[in-house]
């Protein structure tokens, strides 16, 4: 496990690529139809950013999401993750590796309503078999950096939705993965609350140097990203970068 203080940087960004796909191809049969929803996409993310894909629904924005993360397998082309071909790995392998290197964050927060914010943010790092001492002072670090330490001992039912999805960052921010995936993490909350998140999510990309790559059609969110991507009909139509310095939510 990398360093326990929360500002810490775990990994610098040396300017690499952390995921390199190629020639992805991916099709869906509904019913007898099969529909091809990613075409010959290729693409490379570098750590330290925080990159947004967004396009019109049904482009396949949450299928490329899947494919990038290893939750889902491309039927053509290759994911090359920190340096790991994900399509030479077992399924158990897969699954181990995502869950030492990646956390997810979704749009509907996925909290067990039994736990408090301090066991939710706990439990992945029991799972991962993080001793109990240092797995609360690690959910602690967590909740501190996303503003939520004071509402440590509530349940989500005493939460708003973005002080739930505040839980759902620091979930996935407290293993200290090199790579955070949001699969649009702001679409049920307000703007300020929004705000919020995304502005998390920047500054988790910036000061602990992880790839985060988040998809979204929230067009709020554009400005506050450092690259977008595009995509349209199952491929990028443009990739550009946002030079406006981000406010950083404090
Ligand atoms: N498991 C699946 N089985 C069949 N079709 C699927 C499956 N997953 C996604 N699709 C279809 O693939 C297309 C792209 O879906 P995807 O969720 O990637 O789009 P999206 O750009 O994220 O859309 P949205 O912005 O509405 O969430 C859609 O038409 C969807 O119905």
């Amino acid at each position: 496990m990398p360093a326990t203080e929360s500002t810490a940087p775990w990994r610098i960004s040396g300017g690499e690529p952390s995921i390199i796909a190629e020639s992805l191809g991916k099709s869906f049969l509904t019913g007898n139809v099969r529909e091809r929803i990613l075409r010959n996409l290729s693409v490379s993310i570098i750590p330290g950013e925080l990159t947004l894909i967004s396009g019109p629904s049904g482009c396949g924005k949450s299928t490329l999401l899947a494919i990038l993360s290893g939750m889902l397998r491309p039927d053509e082309g290759r994911v090359r993750v920190l340096g790991q071909d994900l399509g030479q790995l077992r399924l158990q392998e897969l699954e181990r590796f995502r869950l030492m290197h990646t956390g997810f964050v979704f749009q509907g927060f996925n909290l067990f309503p039994a736990l408090t914010a301090q066991e939710q943010v706990m439990l992945p790092l029991r799972y991962i078999g993080m001793p109990a001492r240092e797995a609360d002072q690690h959910a602690w670090s967590a909740l501190e950096e996303v503003g939520m330490a004071g509402r440590a001992g509530m349940r989500p039912a005493s939460l708003s939705g973005g002080e739930q999805q505040r839980v759902a960052i620091a979930r996935a921010l407290a293993k200290q993965p090199d790579l955070l995936f949001a699969d649009e993490p702001t679409s049920a909350l307000d703007a300020g609350n929004g705000m919020k998140v995304i502005d998390i999510l920047h500054r988790i990309a910036h000061r602990h140097g992880a790839t985060v790559l988040c998809v979204s059609h929230d067009p709020r969110l554009i400005g506050h990203a450092d690259r977008i991507l595009t995509m349209e009909d199952g491929n990028i139509l443009d990739d550009r970068r946002v030079d406006v310095p981000v406010a950083v939510y404090s």
